[in-house]
């Protein structure tokens, strides 16, 4: 193990940019569909994974929408929760705000209360069994209209008390921070922080939208904010923490190597960024590979990347005594 390696992989880490459909490895897959005998189009692992090759979001979208379709019972979600968390405890991931698509479910028929219980019962035992603490984001689906986000609201009522906030995601271009003002004031007044993707593939425009006319608590993405001098200098500013996912920003060609990653100007202007794996069973990497590759990729130094880790655990949703203790973890790992 290199020595970058070495320090990545005794780094506590949090991950706040993950979507757990995108953890969703196509072992998994073929068997989950095998039990609950549904058909997919892939037979074997090796023609599921050349599939995995993607001109931008939308490509990616439309298997990733294709994929969750073998899950369809409490249990199904259970165990892609349980084998997430697994896996990032072998990343040392110590805590997890975990995104999901109810929309992508109950549209095919699956039951609210199905995907939610089946994830945060894996949720539940992942504090208990490994240690890892969680939040869960409920997020909307951009694609679709905000009168069907509000109907999402208010079907997820009785487990409003188990959602720490909401998220926007799925085709970005065409579907503004705006399309959704009201309803995400009403999450706001109901205590749910605020989370959008913007400037993954959209313009700087959508990110004001989501900083300054939404009030978001925190960037998904991100990228193209650092077109605009203004709103790096927001961002700065306010500390809004960004979630970058190298890997995925690489796999959909939001940037065509990984030195064009803004991540390191990032860093150095001051921003809350963090390093994230997006949808990792299909972006080629959990969280330490990305680490890994954007340190390799942009030269990292030690202190940026013990940085990166102090800032997940900062940009987490997390009361400040949670924080405090993380960050005493780091130090103790390296041994300060
Ligand atoms: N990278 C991404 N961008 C937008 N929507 C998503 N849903 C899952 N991953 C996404
Ligand atoms: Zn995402």
């Amino acid at each position: 193990m290199t020595d970058r390696a070495a320090l990545i992989a005794k780094l506590p880490k949090a991950e706040l940019h993950l979507h757990i459909e995108g953890s969703f490895e196509p072992e998994m897959m073929l068997a989950i569909a095998e039990r609950n005998r549904v058909d997919i189009p892939f037979k074997t692992l090796a023609q599921a994974k050349a599939a995995y090759n993607f001109a931008n979001l939308q490509e990616f979208l439309d298997l990733y929408y294709q994929g969750m379709n073998v899950l369809r019972v409490e249990q199904d979600f259970h165990d892609l929760t349980w084998a997430y968390l697994n896996r990032a405890k072998a990343d040392n991931v110590r805590h997890v705000e975990m995104f999901y698509d109810p929309q992508a479910h109950t549209e095919r028929g699956v039951a609210f209360g199905t995907v939610t219980d089946g994830i945060l019962s894996a949720l539940e035992r992942g504090e208990k069994e490994l240690g890892i603490t969680s939040k869960l984001i409920m997020s909307f689906l951009r694609h679709l209209s905000e009168e069907d986000g509000f109907a999402l609201l208010e079907e997820s009522r009785p487990w409003h008390n188990r959602f720490v906030g909401v998220g926007l995601d799925s085709s970005e271009v065409g579907h503004p921070p705006l399309k959704f003002e009201r309803l995400f004031a009403e999450c706001r007044r109901l205590g749910f922080k605020l989370c959008m993707h913007a400037g993954e593939e959209g313009p700087p425009d959508y990110v004001r939208e989501a900083l300054l006319d939404i009030g978001i608590d925190r960037l998904d993405h991100g990228n193209r904010s650092m077109e605009d001098p203004a709103l790096v200098a927001a961002l700065r500013d306010t500390q809004i923490p960004l979630t970058n996912c190298p890997l995925s920003n690489l796999s959909l060609c939001v940037i065509g190597d990984l030195k064009e990653s803004p991540l390191k100007a990032q860093l150095e202007a001051g921003l809350l960024v963090t390093v994230n794996s997006d949808d990792p069973a299909y972006f080629g990497g959990y969280v330490n590979q990305n680490y890994q590759a954007i340190a390799d990729a942009l030269d990292l130094s030690d202190d940026q990347l013990v940085q990166l880790a102090r800032n997940s655990f900062t940009g987490a949703f997390l009361n400040d005594a949670d924080k405090a203790r993380h960050l005493s973890e780091i130090d103790k790992a390296l041994g300060i």
